[in-house]
């Protein structure tokens, strides 16, 4: 299909757009993936924006975190999948490090955007990552902040785990969050945490928010494309719903996933941490 002959609903998602889903109640279904042919399987399926997640490290090459991900495999995986699709809003991981300072981000975040023609970069970090945040959007660079459980951690925190459970933690990951809004963050995704918080964070904000075990509060939702396929090994997080054992093929899992996150069928209440 040539690019006139497009339909109307195959234009470039933006940001605006994400504020008006946000504005209108309209859930976004966001989904991992890392290839070309998963990315078409996705867009075809209404999937609305299509992260290229650190998580490769573990679905795709086999590690037991994030940690070992480098901007270059980003960097791949991100042109593998932008080559291949037009609507869905594509969001490439800065990995571990590669947030080291502001100044560093916005090389590698530049990379990501020139060389692999990502729309968004999403970020983990400490105290360090407001200000990480305001330098990249300060050179026009879309941002979205990670908070709650940050995977990459994971030798500091033994492990994936809950986040935001006491009072204090709680607090703070919604000053966080208003922080970045006031940095220049376009978007926050929320990562393990209680379902109070998340909506603590939707109040505070005005930005779209994605959930992953996070509750029925947040915007928008997003999954490791492999879990929700039931294709990854050992246990998965309690927030995962398997989309193919009732659909048993990969779009129609795809389409599923998307009708339930609009419909807000998916998250149920036994996929958070209350
Ligand atoms: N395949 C895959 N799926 C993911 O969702 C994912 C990755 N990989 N890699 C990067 C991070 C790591 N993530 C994870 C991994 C495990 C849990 C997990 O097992 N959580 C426990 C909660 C433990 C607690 O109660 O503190 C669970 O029961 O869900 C959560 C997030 C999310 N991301
Ligand atoms: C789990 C999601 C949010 C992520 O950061 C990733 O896939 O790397
Ligand atoms: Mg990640």
């Amino acid at each position: 299909m040539s690019a006139a002959e497009q339909p109307v609903d195959s234009k470039p998602l933006n940001l605006g757009d994400f504020r008006t889903m946000r504005a209108n109640g309209e859930a976004i279904a966001c989904l991992t993936a890392y290839d070309a042919a998963f990315a078409a399987a996705q867009e075809a399926a209404g999937v609305d924006l299509i992260l290229v997640g650190d998580s490769l490290g573990m679905v795709i090459q086999g590690h037991r975190s994030t940690v070992p991900v480098a901007v270059d495999d980003i960097l791949y995986h991100t042109r593998c999948v932008t080559r291949s699709v037009t609507r869905p809003w594509v969001v490439a991981d800065m990995p571990f490090l590669s947030v080291r300072s502001p100044d560093y981000a916005v090389e590698q975040a530049g990379r990501l955007m020139q060389e692999a023609d990502a729309a968004m970069v999403k970020l983990e970090g400490g105290e360090s990552q407001v200000d990480v945040a305001r330098a990249l959007a300060d050179q026009g660079i879309p941002v979205c902040g990670h908070l709650g459980l940050q995977p990459q951690l994971f030798y500091k925190l033994g492990g994936f785990k809950v986040q935001g459970r006491e009072a204090e933690a709680a607090q703070a990951i919604v000053d966080r969050a208003k922080a970045l809004e006031q940095a220049g963050a376009d978007m926050i995704l929320l990562e393990c945490v209680p379902n109070a918080v998340t909506q603590g964070v939707v109040e505070a904000t005005s930005v779209p928010v994605i959930g992953i075990g996070a509750g029925p509060h947040a915007h928008g939702q997003i999954l490791v494309m492999h879990d929700m396929l039931n294709v990854t090994t050992g246990r998965k997080p309690r927030f995962v719903k398997d989309f193919m054992a009732e659909t048993g093929g990969v779009e129609a899992a795809f389409a599923a996933y998307v009708r339930e996150v609009k419909s807000g069928a998916y998250p149920q209440p036994t996929h958070g941490f209350g």
